[in-house]
């Protein structure tokens, strides 16, 4: 990808790759330490990156600071509307480079890259700038003790400075889902992008650079978790505010980095979804629509479903047609054509699904199809690919019917009744989507109505509408961002009361 903020480093072997850098007080800062950036499709390193030690950190939480006390924090919502809107603008500009950082960091499909991750970083800027352009306030009149009038109205203030930590499944998309709120309710950002994919956002910190932005509104710091730069991000007592997307364990552990100083925290974490496929439901689309919300980014979408409950009269049927769909998918190159599955983010991603496939059969599972690691015979071979997966016949209780996977694998169960289906969809620590696939109109709202999680798809899968409220129950997170949800979050809400 052309990165143009990257110094050279030398590898190991001698071959000169890109060095990425950290974006602090708007100037691209080298530190002390740096770590491999690795391409999964064939192990071969990308790129190296500068590792944000604690005062790396630091200085970009008070430049932040200064910020928020500064130009950005006064601006008007108009004029942040504009600079987000240029933000967008500078992403569709450089797309081609965006969609070779996301593709070089994850080796994901590259349609992918084009139609999902990049289009979506894009509309987050974008539909944000809509929201501060068009939002207006509440107003409540009332009367005083002595009768004259009073009237009250809400007033959002910025937060301050807002800590953004990410994760690597949808890289782009994720940060910028962050990014783009904080950012147009006048908060100035601290921005800590996984260590498995920091090139789309070193490229983000280009472009809002290049769209003028004052020093220390956006701040860039790469590193990893424990000991590192998240781990200085999100105890630091100088931040107001924690936005985390990650594993669930994580965001607990954030959140009592938060507690310290009650700091206002919004976690979108793990899930473990399930489909509901009835008997009455289009059978095709049902098929095609549970192999999408199976495989998707080698069903490393936290929205993805690893548990489908399919009406027993149709079982046999199902599965056999899920199973002659899973056999065809292409897992190949990211700019193989037709490609429908690249690898898993890293190695030890693919170690981490490839025990939970040898624990299914463990556990009494019967593998439908895949269950292994594709035989390329090329440098793929070096890469982190499996194989996508379909297993049957285990029990509720089984390790894997509870604990988040992540890779591309689901397990299908029958059922017989509707009552049934929704007790064992519920009994799930987590509470993020459900999946609905009927032509009972009755039956696919009573049922929605009945999921424990924060969001129900019925007949589709990852249909986003950006003004609706996103976010899981139970593990799943804590909060709802999107639309209104996010000014919310993202501001100080205050009442101003006036006695006229
Ligand atoms: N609910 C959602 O919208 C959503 C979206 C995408 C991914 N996810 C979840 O994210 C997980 C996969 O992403 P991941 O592997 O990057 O998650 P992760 O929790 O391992 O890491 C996420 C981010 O947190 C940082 N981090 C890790 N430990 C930290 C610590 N102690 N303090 C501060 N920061 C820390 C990491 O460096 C990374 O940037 C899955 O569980 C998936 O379900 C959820
Ligand atoms: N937060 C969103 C998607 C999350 C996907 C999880 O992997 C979104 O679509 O806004």
């Amino acid at each position: 990808a052309a990165i143009s903020s990257s110094a050279t480093h030398t590898a190991a072997a001698g071959q000169a790759v890109p060095l990425l850098r950290c974006f602090v007080d708007g100037a691209w800062v080298e530190t002390g330490r740096s770590f491999d950036n690795i391409n999964p499709v064939n192990g071969r390193i990308v790129s190296r990156v500068c590792e944000a030690d604690r005062q790396t950190v630091d200085a970009a939480i008070q430049a932040a600071r200064r910020a928020s006390r500064g130009e950005w924090g006064r601006q008007s919502a108009a004029l942040r509307a504009a600079a987000l809107r240029r933000i967008a603008d500078g992403i569709e500009q450089r797309f081609d480079d965006f969609v070779a950082a996301e593709v070089a960091d994850t080796g994901r499909p590259v349609h992918q890259a084009r139609s999902l991750d990049v289009a979506r970083g894009i509309a987050n800027f974008r539909s944000f700038a809509d929201l501060i352009a068009t939002a207006g306030s509440e107003m409540f009149e009332g009367t005083a003790a002595d009768g004259s009038k009073v009237l009250n109205y809400v007033a959002r203030k910025p937060l301050g400075v807002v800590g953004v930590i990410s994760p690597w499944n949808l890289p782009l998309l994720l940060l910028t889902w962050k990014v783009a709120p904080a950012l147009a309710m006048g908060n100035c950002v601290v921005a800590k992008p996984s260590e498995e994919t920091p090139s789309s956002a070193t490229l983000l910190a280009e472009v809002i650079e290049a769209a003028g932005l004052p020093a220390g509104a956006f701040n860039l710091v790469h590193g990893f978790g424990p000991d590192s730069a998240g781990q200085f991000l999100s105890t630091s007592p100088h931040i107001d505010a924690i936005t985390f997307t990650g594993e669930s364990r994580t965001g607990s552990t954030i959140m009592k980095a938060a507690a310290e100083g009650v700091k206002e925290v919004s976690f979108e974490l793990g899930g473990k979804n399930a489909a509901v496929v009835f008997a009455d439901a289009d059978f095709d689309a049902a098929v095609a629509g549970v192999l999408r919300s199976s495989f998707t980014n080698s069903g490393q979408v936290c929205l993805c479903s690893e548990r489908v409950y399919v009406e027993r009269p149709i079982f046999e049927r199902f599965v056999a047609a899920l199973a002659a769909g899973c056999e065809q998918l292409r897992v190949d190159y990211p700019d193989a054509p037709g490609v429908d599955m690249g690898p898993l983010v890293s190695h030890t991603h693919r170690d981490k699904v490839l025990s939970y496939y040898a624990l299914a059969r463990e556990e009494g599972a019967t593998v439908v199809c895949g269950g292994g690691v594709p035989s390329f015979g090329d440098e793929r071979d070096q890469g982190a690919y499996v194989q996508p997966t379909i297993i049957t016949g285990l029990s509720d209780n089984a390790r894997c019917m509870r604990e988040e996977i992540f890779g591309p694998v689901c397990h299908v169960s029958p059922f017989d009744t509707e009552d049934e289906a929704v007790a064992r969809v519920n009994d799930s620590a987590y509470g993020l989507a459900g999946c609905v696939w009927t032509t009972n109109l009755s039956r696919a709202h009573r049922v929605a109505a009945q999921f424990e999680t924060g969001i129900v798809w019925v007949n589709t899968w990852f249909t986003r509408d950006l003004r609706t409220p996103f976010g899981g129950a139970k593990l799943s997170g804590l909060g709802r961002e999107g639309g209104r949800y996010s000014l919310d979050f993202y501001s100080e809400i205050s009442n101003i009361c006036i006695k006229v």
